[in-house]
């Protein structure tokens, strides 16, 4: 809707109102047609000042409407004809003035912003003011009105022609296509301005409306609203006990103590510390502590110089003692992936903390129970699993385990929001459900390799599909030792293991021993200079190929007898796709993840799945879960001995009862237990 005032005898105010962002929904833009309308007839009226109700201008198109048949006035027509419009039209803009919102405060004859110099240096806007925008507005439109408008009407201004405007756009057009693999919209936005710099209004505008048609019918279209959606409702948890995000009060975190000051311990304590919280960051040995010490501090005050501002340093304590905990609200254990150092660094903290001091451990796998287990307080332990490197990745899964209270979800899930990632709840098992589903991913693109493809080969199909960069180069940088570890930790290696030729069957299923062999050769990724690619040197970032790797495999297949045959890119999208989704049905079955959209907020967030294909789960529905079905039948069918390619329960419900939207999914899961 929109509200129609009339202030200070000569202005018409219309005021957006759709909160919580002012969105341009049908009700909004007929509003805004016949509030126009009102004020062009009303003689008194010399002026139309436009702004959005509690300090927010317009959040754009109200994307709400997109999966529906859109009605009411059409956005363009209606900015056009405000533009054209004989009265003196000002936007007044807070807050956000984005997409069609901006494109309305574009089509206004004079703008004023609160905040954005930017804006103000490109021209965007014509003053910025400080106060109240809609009174800033007001002063303007009486100060200019009578003066002629066609000069301030940006559909009577010639193309800004530069002579290397083509140049340019073929620049850009070469950087968006690499940055955003496959996705089309920010190759059709460089078009849109391509036309908007070259040709003459009507004719860009009629370029851009193909454009938009084009990428409003589109599949990825459906997936970015999706996406958009999943991840606002991420943050509306619920528990099985009836407990959720709004009706259970998170405690209030002012001090927090970080064990631990590797890798995850150093990008914890800087994510806290930005956030204005007090961190009493531990490690067990001087000189640990001195180099995690100086790397904090480094990286605080390289972001504080980007952003101009001071380093929060004098929130920090580094010290060896656990004593110094005594007086934190949360501690966050960030050691070694070991559950038995894990089991001890837990008991030691329940012997200085308060007890009423919530414990948090950020473990990528192991059970929160177990290690809640060794505490003299389980409802008040609960997972907190970061992701590498931890003050960059958005993602927080939030682990709840089977004794945490909702008190403490609800206070890890604040925190997290406080730190500015995007938390997902999910429930306890191992993997929990990112590296759950990950493992069979990576499980599918090892088989491939001593099937016939190269690293190279799976790698350049996950790009094409979407992803920055591929499974192998991904493992390569995470550093291939980690899995080793984990593998050896859960028994999968052993000392009764052929050192020259190692099983491919363990654990009752295929396994595929090629990660363990490199790994043998030292080969641990970047970090060696050697992995599944080349590198120039230790800590390199440039994947070559590398001929060893080609010989070891060809070498590898003939040990084992295996007749190399060729692998499609659809047969590698088809495999780690599908194996994902299959993992996530599972979960779905298994209450560890709520939702599909929480499964797909995990992978958009924390393993790269391009945004444009919305999610693995998304990318199931997307696809059709009857053919998803099919595929896995066949998969499963020629490799009998990989279990996780059997289509799970939950995904022969779903199509057994017709392939219901993503949205109704959770509606078919009945009488299963919930780990959440
Ligand atoms: C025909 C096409 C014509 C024109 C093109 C367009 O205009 S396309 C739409 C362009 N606009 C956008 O893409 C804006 C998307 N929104 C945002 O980026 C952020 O929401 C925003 C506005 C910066 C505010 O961020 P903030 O962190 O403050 O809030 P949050 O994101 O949690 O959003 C609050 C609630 O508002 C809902 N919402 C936001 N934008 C829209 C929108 N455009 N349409 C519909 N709903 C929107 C959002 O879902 C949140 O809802 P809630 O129920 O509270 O979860």
């Amino acid at each position: 809707m929109a509200r129609y005032a009339r202030v200070k005898g000569s202005i018409a105010l219309i005021t957006l109102t759709n909160p919580p962002v002012n969105a341009l929904s049908a009700a909004v833009r007929r509003g805004i047609v016949e509030s126009v309308s009102r004020a062009l007839k009303d003689e008194q009226v010399k002026a139309v000042v436009f702004c959005g109700e509690n300090e927010k201008f317009c959040g754009g198109a109200d994307i709400k409407e997109f999966s529906g048949s859109m009605s009411g006035p059409p956005l363009v027509p209606m900015i056009h004809s405000i533009e054209a419009g004989e009265k003196l039209m000002v936007a007044a803009i807070e807050g956000v003035a984005l997409g069609g919102g901006l494109e309305l405060a574009l089509g206004c004859h004079y703008r004023r912003h609160v905040s954005a110099q930017e804006a103000l240096q490109l021209g965007i806007v014509d003053q910025v003011a400080e106060g109240s925008a809609v009174q800033a507005a007001m002063e303007l439109a009486l100060s200019v009105i009578g003066q002629p408008l066609n000069p301030r009407r940006l559909s009577l201004r010639a193309p800004v022609w530069a002579p290397d405007v083509d140049g340019v756009c073929d620049t850009a057009l070469a950087q968006v296509k690499q940055r955003s693999r496959g996705a089309m919209a920010p190759v059709a936005c460089v078009q849109a301005v391509r036309a908007a710099a070259m040709l003459p209004y009507s004719k860009g505008m009629e370029r851009e409306r193909q454009l938009m048609d084009t990428l409003f019918r589109s599949g990825q279209a459906r997936a970015m609203q999706y996406a958009f959606f999943a991840q606002r409702n991420a943050g509306k948890w619920s528990l099985p006990n009836g407990a959720q995000w709004n009706n259970t009060r998170a405690r209030d975190v002012q001090r927090a103590g970080v064990i631990g000051l590797g890798t995850m311990g150093r990008g914890i304590t800087v994510c806290l510390v930005k956030a204005g919280i007090s961190v009493v960051a531990i490690e067990t040995d001087a000189k640990q502590l001195e180099s995690g010490k100086k790397a904090v501090t480094a990286m605080l005050q390289r972001d504080a110089k980007r952003r101009g501002v001071s380093p929060p340093l004098h929130l920090l304590t580094f010290t060896l003692s656990f004593h110094q905990l005594r007086d934190v609200d949360l501690v966050i254990e960030a050691v070694f992936e070991d559950m038995n150092l894990k089991k001890r660094v837990f008991s030691d903290l329940c012997k200085v903390l308060r007890a009423n001091t919530l414990i948090c451990t950020n473990t990528s796998g192991l059970s929160v129970d177990e290690l809640a287990a060794v505490t003299d307080r389980q409802p008040l332990v609960v997972g907190m699993h970061f992701f590498a490197p931890a003050h960059v990745m958005k993602l927080l899964e939030v682990v709840s385990g089977s004794r945490s209270s909702p008190e403490a979800v609800a206070t890890a899930m604040a925190l997290g929001k406080r730190i500015e990632k995007v938390c997902v709840a999910v429930g306890n098992c191992s993997g929990f459900v990112g590296n759950r589903m990950l493992k069979l991913y990576l499980d599918q693109s090892v088989y491939m390799l001593e099937e016939g493809a190269t690293p190279e080969q799976v790698d350049q199909a996950l790009e094409e599909f979407g992803f920055a960069m591929g499974i192998f180069k991904v493992s390569d940088l995470s550093g291939l030792d980690v899995g080793w570890r984990v593998r050896k930790a859960s028994g999968l290696i052993g000392p009764d293991v052929d050192p020259v030729k190692p099983s491919r069957w363990r654990l009752g299923r295929r396994y595929c021993p090629l990660p363990d062999m490199l790994c043998q050769q030292g080969r641990f990724g970047q970090k060696t200079g050697r992995g599944w690619y080349l590198y120039d040197s230790p800590g390199s970032k440039e994947a070559k190929s590398d001929p060893e790797i080609q010989t070891f495999l060809k070498d590898y297949r003939h040990k084992y007898g295996i007749i190399p045959r060729r692998i499609t890119s659809q047969e590698v999208i088809e495999r780690c796709a599908f194996s994902l989704a299959n993992e996530g049905f599972r979960i779905l079955e298994d209450r560890i993840a709520a939702s599909p959209e929480d499964i797909d907020v995990i992978y958009l967030f924390g393993y790269g799945w391009p945004r444009h294909r919305g999610g693995p789960m998304f990318y199931a529905a997307q696809v059709g879960l009857s053919v998803v079905l099919e595929k896995l039948e066949h998969y499963h069918r020629v490799h009998p001995d990989v279990p996780s390619l059997e289509p799970s329960r939950l995904l022969r419900r779903l199509v057994a009862e017709g392939s219901p939207p993503i949205q109704q999914w959770k509606s078919h899961i009945k009488n299963l237990r919930s780990h959440l």
